[in-house]
């Protein structure tokens, strides 16, 4: 396993990262999550060998790598671009690792993995004749081919347009899980972190400051900046009784919340237009714009200059009067004390 422990890294007087501890298990994908900037690219480069470390360690079990240069930590690496070698041809890129440690049984090995990452027969097309989908798919199958005992992704599928990113990300989650691979995971995009990993990590600031299942970070992040980052725009307070949160926005069955007093982090799909048109807070529809799958909405509400995201399967008319409801699954539930601070 990976096991991280006080890792420092400073660029000039900046602590990219600082004094970060985390770990990955044999098998797991941990996913860094957090917004640009916040020194994820950096805590990988420095786990690769990329980036030397100002302070605490990286060990592989029971290794300490400090003194071990990055083409001697038996790592993969896959970066956003792909950075295939453009000279050569697919087979070419995906047994280059395979050369490398000298392995027999390079074509079989290539075509197992061209299999893998569903690309089976391409091994002599040329990499600048690959859309670049297939060329990340490219990418993976080589820094696979070697059995890596840590894969090392550094958003790996944000140069892609977002229907493909989607696809390939539950393409990845599979191959990832087929494949056994022990794997950490950079990103921006909350909705990859969650569909690869087993567990996310949220850094900020250089620092990490919630780890946990995805569900859980997702219901329960642990301050309102991280509520943010995962979408949550509207914060508002509320009480937890026998697993249902009351706000004054009405109430809402939260099975999975702790009891007390809580603020509810909503998200736009937390608030849905109600399907008869009544009941509910109610208030004046603003906008309405198609998104891909839902029609999202602006709403004041009435009684107050409060503007309220919400959704709705259908377009409805601005001007209208519009009665709304709470979704549980738009919701996030923060400690109370959690929102000072920030
Ligand atoms: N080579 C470098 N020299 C100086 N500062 C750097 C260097 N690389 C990164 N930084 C700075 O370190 C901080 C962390 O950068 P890093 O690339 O790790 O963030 P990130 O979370 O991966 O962001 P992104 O998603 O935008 O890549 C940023 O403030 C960045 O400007």
């Amino acid at each position: 396993m990976l096991a991280v422990e006080g890792l420092t890294v400073h660029y000039g007087a900046l602590a990219a990262v600082d004094d970060v501890d985390v770990t990955v298990a044999d098998g797991e994908v941990l996913a860094l999550l957090g917004p640009s900037g916040c020194g994820k690219s950096t805590l990988l480069r420095a786990v690769a060998g990329l980036e030397p470390a100002a302070g605490g360690t990286i060990r592989w079990d029971d290794t300490d790598l400090a003194d071990v240069p990055v083409h001697r930590r038996g790592f993969g690496l896959v970066f956003q671009d792909g950075q295939l070698f453009p000279h050569r041809d697919v087979a070419g890129n995906v047994a280059f690792g395979l050369r490398m440690k000298r392995m027999t049984g390079r074509a079989e090995r290539v075509a197992e993995l061209l299999e893998l990452v569903g690309l089976a027969g391409y091994e002599r097309r040329k990499v600048t004749e690959l859309s670049g989908g297939e060329a990340q798919r490219v990418a993976l199958a080589r820094a696979l081919a070697p059995r890596p005992r840590l894969l090392l992704l550094d958003e790996p599928l944000s140069a892609l347009d977002r229907a493909l990113r989607e696809q390939l990300a539950m393409d990845l989650a599979g191959l990832l899980r087929v494949a056994g691979a022990t794997a950490l995971v950079v990103t921006h995009d909350h909705d990859e972190a969650f569909t690869l990993a087993d567990r996310v990590a949220v850094m900020r600031k250089g620092r990490i400051v919630q780890t946990g299942p995805p569900e859980e970070v997702w219901r329960r992040p642990e301050g309102e900046a991280t509520a943010r980052f995962l979408g949550c725009g509207l914060f508002l307070p509320a009480t937890v009784t026998d697993g249902t949160a009351t706000c004054e926005l009405g109430s809402v069955d939260l099975p999975w919340a702790p009891a007390g007093e809580v603020t509810l982090g909503l998200r736009p799909n937390a608030l849905r237009l109600t399907e008869n048109g009544e009941g509910g807070p109610a208030g004046k529809l603003l906008r309405s714009v198609h998104r891909r799958d839902h029609v999202r909405l602006q709403v004041r509400l009435d009684g107050s200059d409060q503007v309220v995201d919400a959704v709705a399967a259908i377009a409805e008319t601005p001007g209208d009067r519009v009665h709304l409801r709470l979704d549980p699954d738009g919701l996030a539930v923060l400690r109370r004390d959690a929102r000072q601070g920030e």
